[in-house]
């Protein structure tokens, strides 16, 4: 198995993949481990290109990002399983509700859009990551992840993120801002069958609360709930996501699941 993931949590309990967003690791989920692994087996995974997740040798796209969750559901032996993403694993959540739905009970996609930002946008900061690493991105990057009153508050969790995404590897984030490049699962929102909860950040300057209430509006089984929150709501606000997560979460059985089996 190429990537790298980490499995935390009771062994019979029901499985939860939780998907890193563009520019972080799985290490990004650590707010929620206490109490999701109260209820779930937890496989966090990192993302193509991100923590020690190899790119492929073909160019990235977010069908590679779906299929690669297919493989570790594969690996670690579970027909079905819940799924919680956050940007660009919100982003592969909503590829694996259209394109794998029987492969999970439930998904919960965080701070994302069926659509990304732009082609052009992507393919500019691509770019800009080639030829000047990562340090102009993690630099720019807290503004887009957190409020200002959130950097203010907490510069020691904010500068951790910065620090860790500048001595990332350039070309991985770089491949993954191709894959949003040409990522829209807009027109695949109706084919969304399994249910999904959508959150949002009230303040989130790249995947809008518009966005979000756009994916809800047209996939057939999807809840909208607004965290007070910017871009990296986890971070955030982690006992609300929490919260609201595992709500979600157990209204689909997932507690039922784990209550009826015998150990
Ligand atoms: O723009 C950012 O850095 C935030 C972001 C967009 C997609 C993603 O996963 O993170």
């Amino acid at each position: 198995m190429e990537i790298d993931y980490r499995l935390d949590g009771p062994e019979q309990a029901p499985l939860l993949v939780l998907s890193n967003s563009l520019g972080t690791t799985y290490s990004l989920w650590q707010p929620q481990m206490a109490a999701l692994t109260a209820h779930f087996r937890v496989l966090r995974y990192n993302q193509r290109g991100h923590g020690a997740t190899p790119l492929p040798a073909e160019p990235l796209t977010l069908a590679q990002l779906g299929d690669d969750v297919i493989a570790l559901l594969n690996h670690v032996g579970v027909e079905r399983a819940y799924f919680c993403g956050i940007s660009m694993g919100g982003l592969t959540g909503m590829w694996l509700n259209r394109y794998a739905p029987s492969r999970f009970h439930a998904f919960a996609v965080a701070n994302t859009a069926a659509r990304i930002g732009s082609r052009e946008g992507w393919q500019a900061r691509a770019e800009t990551v080639r030829t000047q690493g990562l340090k102009p991105v993690a630099e720019a990057s807290p503004a887009r992840w957190f409020s200002a009153a959130f950097i203010q508050r907490h510069p020691d969790q904010v500068n951790a993120l910065a620090s860790a995404l500048a001595a990332a590897d350039a070309e991985g984030y770089a491949a993954c801002c191709g894959a949003l490049a040409a990522a829209d699962l807009r027109s695949a929102l109706p084919a969304m069958v399994r249910p999904m909860l959508v959150l949002a950040g009230q303040d989130d300057p790249v995947t809008t609360v518009q966005d979000a209430t756009e994916i809800v509006r047209h996939a057939p089984d999807a809840e909208l709930h607004i965290l007070p929150a910017s871009h990296l709501s986890n971070i955030a606000v982690p006992e609300a996501f929490t919260a609201r997560l595992l709500h979600f979460l157990q209204r689909q059985g997932a507690a039922d699941e784990y209550s009826n089996r015998t150990y």
